[in-house]
């Protein structure tokens, strides 16, 4: 990577985003675990922008928590659901929406966020994610699993998908808001402070 592509603390800024990003949506996506949620929503809030969580909207969308979907109709069901509803939360223009993990690699999904969106791959060490969703048990994928070897597996499956978003911060340990910076500095190149 040329030192110009480098920014701080983990910045890696390709080219691909416009230069109208901020009528567009922001679509945090990643594994399980890198932030999406709660990073998402304190982005927004600094930036002032709505905030969204899609596995919220599939979850009111279908009146029932997605485990439930997963245990009830399978996970094909579930997909099927994500696709429609990232449909509809990308229309309207400016928005943070935290995907699900799984949400970028279908391929009808991922070529809507990348044409309509700007794509940002939150991302951190297995290690990390396994220690951060441990503190929680309703991610069906992991549930009776050893959460380091699933999110292993899947980050081999998933990084190629998630290597097309435009822009990759690392959602390090440390206080969120240092990750909402690096977001902040990797879409206008400056400190947030300016936001
Ligand atoms: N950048 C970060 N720094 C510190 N803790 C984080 C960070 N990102 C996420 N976490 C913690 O990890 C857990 C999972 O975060 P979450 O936002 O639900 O991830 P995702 O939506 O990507 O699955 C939460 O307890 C959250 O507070
Ligand atoms: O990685 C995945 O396939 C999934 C991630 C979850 O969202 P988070 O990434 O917000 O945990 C949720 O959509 C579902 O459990 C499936
Ligand atoms: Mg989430």
């Amino acid at each position: 990577m040329p030192p110009s592509a480098r920014g701080h603390r983990g910045v890696r800024r390709v080219d691909g985003v416009r230069a109208d990003w901020r009528r567009r949506p922001i679509v945090l996506v990643g594994l399980m675990g890198s932030g999406k949620t709660t990073v998402g929503k304190r982005l927004a809030a600094k930036l002032r922008w709505p905030f969204v969580d899609a596995d919220a909207e599939i979850e009111v969308a279908a009146q029932m928590p997605i485990s439930e979907i997963f245990a009830r109709f399978g996970e094909s069901h579930f997909r099927d659901g994500e696709r429609r509803v990232i449909g509809r939360l990308m229309e309207g223009g400016h928005k943070i929406i935290a995907t699900g993990g799984g949400a970028f690699v279908d391929a009808e999904t991922r070529a809507l966020i990348l044409n309509e969106g700007t794509a940002i791959w939150l991302d951190a060490a297995i290690e990390t994610l396994a220690a951060r969703v441990s503190k929680r048990n309703h991610r069906p994928l992991l549930i009776g699993k050893d959460p380091k070897q699933v999110l292993g597996e899947l980050m081999e499956l998933r990084a190629p998908c998630y290597r097309q978003a435009p822009i990759h911060i690392i959602s390090a340990d440390g206080p969120h808001e240092e990750t909402v910076n690096a977001i902040l500095h990797a879409l206008i190149g400056r400190d947030s402070k300016a936001v």
